[in-house]
């Protein structure tokens, strides 16, 4: 079953038009990532398809259920609270069991606990949200947002304004949380955490969705030049000119070093018979390595 789906899904206000078109395809039990710039349009596509707004046009489907059924299936969402929602006096549990009371759920102390463990709050359980830091109150908005075992998770941006060591905590989680079968849709400016964590990822520049797929698909869409080290045996210097000269069809820069080569190449298809001009004289290669675009250089190098 599809997670989240929506056909030409679009949004303005007066003649701005801040989500144009959308059509989105999330297969259950994925990590997909959401990105753009600021004002690209993504709360607006979440508060649709969450039931906070209506589209202007367009469609859209939760859980295989179409927006005037949403409210059937509320239970089955969760959503990374906002922290202005807390209550400054109640307690991490208390806050929790009356979440859970509003969801009409039937927890038990000890499951309230094991929720609040799992975001690794078991030490907070009777701290006054008050006396809470900003991480500690991420978690216990993850906590809240997934008390339920929703089947569709929103996380915005779970980790922003987080220390180091509780980023790494919260991503471990969110596997967690997907590893149970939620599917979960991560909108975040933290590129590494998406290319980490997300099976699939979308980007939206001004109301519209610019590319989607895989992490390697969108490599494959945007890459250009891959550079290629090669540590290889020492090699005197006619054998440098030699092999700079067999390279010279294949590689738009060529570097020949004493026992280690950098080359271009414009498609990863030339990588095999770079590796064959080693072979073919006598070259033992130690060691290739392709470097990779980064999320953060194809996201850089979008409009
Ligand atoms: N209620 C509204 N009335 C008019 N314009 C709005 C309204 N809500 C959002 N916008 C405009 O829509 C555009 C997209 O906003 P949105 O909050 O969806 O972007 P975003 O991608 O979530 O940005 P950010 O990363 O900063 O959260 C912005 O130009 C914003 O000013």
């Amino acid at each position: 079953m599809t997670a989240l789906q929506t056909n030409q899904l679009t949004k303005k206000y007066g003649k701005k038009t801040v989500v144009d078109s959308v059509n989105l395809h999330i297969p259950q039990g994925t990590i997909f990532g959401f990105l753009g710039k600021n004002g690209a349009g993504k709360s607006t596509l979440i508060n649709m398809v969450t039931g906070l707004i209506k589209p202007s046009s367009g469609s859209f489907e939760v859980l295989g259920q179409p927006e005037k059924r949403l409210e059937s299936i509320q239970k089955e969402i969760g959503v990374l609270p906002d922290y202005s929602t807390f209550y400054d006096d109640l307690t991490a549990f208390s806050h929790l069991n009356y979440f859970q009371k509003l969801l009409k759920q039937s927890l038990s102390k000890q499951e309230i606990i094991r929720v609040l463990s799992q975001v690794g709050l078991e030490d907070a359980v009777h701290v006054k949200v008050k006396k809470f830091s900003f991480g500690m109150k991420k978690k216990l908005g993850i906590a809240q947002s997934i008390i339920h075992q929703p089947k569709l998770l929103f996380l915005d941006e779970p980790t922003s304004g987080v220390d180091a060591n509780a980023v790494l905590n919260i991503h471990s989680l969110i596997k967690e949380i997907a590893a149970r079968g939620t599917t979960i849709f991560l909108t975040s400016h933290n590129l590494n955490e998406v290319e980490k964590l997300c099976d699939e990822i979308a980007i939206m520049n001004k109301g519209r969705i610019q590319t989607q797929g895989t992490m390697k698909q969108l490599r494959e869409q945007y890459q250009q030049d891959i550079v290629v080290h090669i540590h290889h045996r020492s090699l005197s210097e006619k054998e440098q000119t030699q092999l700079k000269i067999s390279l010279t069809e294949l590689a738009v820069k060529i570097e020949i070093g004493g026992d280690a080569s950098e080359i271009i190449v414009q498609s990863s298809e030339l990588i095999p018979q770079v590796n064959k001009q080693f072979v073919r004289q006598d070259i033992d290669v130690f060691g290739l390595e392709m470097e990779q675009p980064s999320l953060e250089e194809i996201f850089l190098n979008l409009e």
